[in-house]
């Protein structure tokens, strides 16, 4: 078969799958295959086509939010069937001139499918934009969109030099401000309010580090009801708590989740979960826990910090103790694009990173800590639990 002849036939495999995804496949060869199709695409552009991709990236992000606003989205995606442009204008009150070419702009970027020159309808993309996806739509276009303005004209004015101090930073730049991130974010509880429900909506449909960690054996062996089983430190309103509750209803053992006043004052009390307020910055109250839990808390701040909250945890920990850090542990080469992205946002916006495997055993060595094991459990994120004891307890 000539390359002419190989191209077409991986086309219309291509065309095929596109118009009918294949459902009976498991989740790590559906992201090989989104990851060869995406890099073949990008491998084919002409000099034209990078341009416009790159120079075009934030206008999807804004017309997504237009079709959140003017509810676009959930016309189409609470439809039995396609629906005609009258059909969508009548319900939106978009003037129909605008809203054709608008619809033409989303079915062009496959944002939503059209099946006939009158007719549109939800695919995958307008189903997430018209549920949880109006969040992160919203996080981006308003809390995230002057720090990741700001960028470049921070790195040049700061000669490049990798942000290091937590109040110093394309954030600080962006809003024009003195205040690190999460006390502004309390001066500005709807913005906080948006930072959670982002938080959450990262992972979700991810799996969860208990699907791979086992919990109950390598911490929970052997406890009771008086033992202190889990203390979720910086664990915002306790989602990772209440699932590990959900997931061993009968492993014994008390759960404490801690954070900031604010933060605590908004918790629901359920699930046998106790709240408590606590600074990571000072030592840890809660002695001789089995673990101590701290999910994308470390990757929240730079080294200097991130070792001062690591110590305070050790002071508090018994023989059976152990830390568990839940973050991002990059490889060297080929770290995942959601991984990436989110390690630029977290320079953005609080001077911090994503740490690489060598990275983690030079902070915890910094920090009086040693790595027992790493386990992985997300694909899309390098997501793992980091197992750690104080150096001396190993
Ligand atoms: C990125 S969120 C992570 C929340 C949660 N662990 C999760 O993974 O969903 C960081 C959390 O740290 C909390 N935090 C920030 N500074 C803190 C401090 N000094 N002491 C305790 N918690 C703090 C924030 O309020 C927020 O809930």
């Amino acid at each position: 078969m000539s390359q002419a002849e190989e191209v077409k036939t991986l086309i219309a495999q291509l065309e095929r799958f596109t118009n009918s995804p294949p459902q009976d496949i498991d989740n790590s060869t559906r992201i090989k295959l989104r990851e060869a199709s995406k890099n073949l695409s990008i491998a084919v552009e002409l000099q034209s086509d990078t341009l416009f991709r790159i120079g075009f990236s934030t206008m999807q992000l804004y017309m997504a939010r237009v079709g959140n606003d003017a509810k676009i989205w959930t016309v189409l995606a609470e439809s039995d069937g396609p629906l005609s442009l009258a059909q969508i204008a009548e319900k939106t009150k978009v003037d129909p001139i605008l809203l054709k070419r608008v619809l033409r702009y989303y079915a062009s970027l496959r944002m939503l499918d059209q099946p006939g020159e009158d007719a549109y309808a939800a695919n995958n993309v307008t189903r997430t934009l018209a549920g949880p996806g109006d969040i992160a739509v919203e996080y981006f276009a308003t809390l995230m969109q002057k720090p990741f303005e700001a960028i470049p004209r921070y790195l040049k004015k700061h000669d490049y030099k990798n942000p290091a101090h937590p109040t110093d930073s394309p954030w600080q730049e962006g809003y024009e401000t003195e205040l690190h991130p999460f006390v502004w974010l309390q001066n500005n509880p709807g913005r906080f309010g948006l930072f959670m429900q982002w938080v959450h909506l990262s992972r979700a449909g991810l799996p969860l580090w208990f699907d791979v960690f086992p919990f109950d054996q390598v911490v929970g062996h052997g406890s009771d009801k008086n033992i202190i089983l889990f203390v979720d430190i910086g664990s915002a309103l306790g989602h990772q708590s209440i699932a590990l509750r959900q997931r061993f209803p009968d492993l014994p053992g008390r759960v404490i989740i801690q954070d900031t006043p604010q933060v605590i004052s908004a918790v629901q009390p359920s699930h046998d979960i106790e709240p408590q307020v606590y600074d990571f910055f000072t030592p840890q109250p809660v002695k001789g826990a089995r673990a101590y839990y701290l999910r994308n808390i470390i990757h929240d701040w730079p080294d200097e910090q991130a070792v001062a909250i690591l110590k305070n945890q050790i002071s508090a920990m018994s023989e059976d103790s152990v830390v568990l850090i839940d973050d991002m542990v990059l490889p060297e080469k080929g770290s995942p694009w959601r991984a990436t992205q989110l390690d630029m946002a977290m320079m953005a916006t609080l001077a911090a990173w994503e740490r690489s495997e060598t990275q983690w055993y030079a902070l915890l060595e910094k920090a009086g800590l040693e790595i027992v094991k790493i386990w992985k459990y997300t694909e899309e994120c390098d997501d793992c639990i980091i197992v750690a004891k104080p150096k001396k307890a190993v």
